[in-house]
């Protein structure tokens, strides 16, 4: 690492934010600038119009790595680490305002001319929450004010908020909402668990911190066991799935060349209801798809496509398959085996397991494509260079805040299900052990990578 002074990082970051900055609005003006912050109007976007082009892509990451930096450099160490340690009440305050649907309520008031929102008092009426709680502020207010610190809501007055464009993206939005209500719900209450998890050396699913909680494991059930025996929780799991899929599925769509494999057969293995397969089929009409997952899994699945593109399951483009991962697979020689938030769920042991029975199915014409996010550490040896893009001095290597969350999943995976996100190497080790070969890195607009393996060419 070379020795700059803060001097010298300080004008760094100021090249870097100037240069990136030049070019989103560049690009802002080329095609479309987005409302603004403060902008409480809901449209019902589609997801596909919120992708940037791939230069607004990474000056927007420029641009954010070097103002999380610029904290980081203009701060009190002292203050910065505090801000860390609170940060916690940030989350805490988003699930109490997502589980209380604050945006759609916001909205509503929108909708019948309250262009200013509506005063805590309001807010404490429509969602039961007590008003007083904390003596002279309400509890709304105190939270609100907290997000709308955070850009998340506007605060229109000494006690009154409305909705900005941020939190309008969880109007309506089921999947975005289940999401955080998991971080800030059970997936926060186990996180109490793993200051023992970390001292513990077994990477056995049933010694998750998760599994700790004796409000989860009264007897002994792993997470899976636990989505299984709860039907409601198990049907918000697989909506939150897709919502935690909303910014990257158009990057997935569009940045990997689905459109060049012809007629082609996916197997999405262990594929949930589908929420990668089904757009697919929606967009590439070559495409066919066979899901597999557990059998309680397949039966939530079927409801799902029979809801939303029956005709793909009336001709038989979507077909299902109760099937473990762990078995050899059933389908032999398709085309493309996909492992969509399948890898990051295991240890290196499992994975090896996982990806050995899709080898014994595959043919020299197949592909295993892992999409999950590849975990970019804030240093990186000089081999990684060729495979990822690195960001500019006097940035970190991984850009920084572009990566904070994909590190925070790290860490809940590994809360969960003692799973893990993988670096690029890591990720090699893995799949060599397999005995596969690691063809390409697909980078796409988004967290989320393609990891394309096939056969070595010798077998
Ligand atoms: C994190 S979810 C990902 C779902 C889906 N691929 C997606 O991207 O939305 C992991 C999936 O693995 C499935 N799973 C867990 N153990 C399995 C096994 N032994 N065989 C097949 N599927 C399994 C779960 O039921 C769940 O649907």
């Amino acid at each position: 690492m070379s020795a700059s002074t803060a001097l010298d990082t300080l004008l760094g970051l100021k090249k870097v934010l100037d240069s990136a900055i030049e070019e989103v609005s560049a690009e802002w003006k080329a095609h479309g600038v987005p409302a603004s912050l403060q902008d409480p109007s809901f449209t019902a976007q589609s997801p596909e119009d919120t992708l940037p082009s791939p230069r607004l892509y990474e000056a927007t990451k420029r641009a954010l790595g070097a103002a999380d930096m610029l904290q980081a450099l203009l701060r009190d160490p002292r203050d910065q680490l505090m801000a860390c340690a609170a940060q916690y009440f940030e989350s805490r305050a988003l699930h109490a305002a997502s589980i209380a649907r604050i945006p759609d309520i916001l909205h509503q008031a929108s909708l019948e001319g309250k262009v200013d929102g509506l005063s805590a008092q309001e807010l404490s009426q429509k969602t039961g929450y007590e008003e007083n709680k904390c003596g002279l502020h309400s509890f709304h207010s105190r939270i609100m004010r907290l997000l709308a610190t955070n850009h998340i809501f506007n605060q229109t007055g000494p006690a009154r908020f409305s909705n900005n464009r941020t939190s309008v993206a969880l109007i309506n939005n089921a999947p975005l909402a289940s999401y955080i209500d998991l971080y800030g719900g059970e997936w926060y209450a186990s996180s109490q668990h793993l200051i023992e998890a970390f001292k513990d050396n077994s990477l056995a699913l049933e010694r998750a911190a998760f599994t700790r909680d004796r409000i989860y494991n009264s007897q002994g059930k792993t997470y899976w066991d636990y989505n299984d025996v709860n039907s409601a929780r198990h049907d918000m799991f697989a909506t939150a799935m897709s919502g935690s899929a909303q910014t990257n599925l158009f990057a997935l769509l569009n940045d990997y060349p689905w459109d060049k494999l012809g007629k082609a057969t996916v197997v999405d293995v262990g594929g949930g209801i589908g929420a990668l397969s089904l757009p697919l089929l929606e967009r590439y009409e070559n495409l066919s798809v066979v899901i597999q997952d557990r059998e309680s899994v397949i039966e939530q699945a079927q409801e799902h496509w029979k809801i939303n593109l029956p005709a793909a399951v009336e001709d038989k483009r979507a077909t299902f398959q109760v099937a473990d991962f762990f078995q050899q697979n059933i389908v032999n020689g398709a085309e493309i085996y996909m492992l969509r938030y399948i890898m990051d769920d295991w240890n290196d042991e499992a994975c090896i397991k996982i990806l050995s029975a899709i080898k014994a199915s595959m043919t020299h014409q197949s592909k295993v494509l892992i999409v999950e996010a590849l975990l970019i550490p804030a240093w990186l040896p000089p081999s990684a260079i060729s495979t990822l893009k690195i960001a500019p001095e006097p940035l970190l290597p991984n850009y920084g805040s572009p990566q904070r969350f994909i590190h925070c999943r790290d860490l809940n995976m590994m809360n969960l299900i003692n799973g893990t996100e993988r670096t690029a190497s890591e990720m090699t080790s893995v799949v060599e052990r397999a005995g596969l070969v690691l063809q390409k890195v697909w980078e796409c607009r988004g967290a989320v990578h393609v990891t394309e393996c096939v056969l070595p060419s010798s077998t």
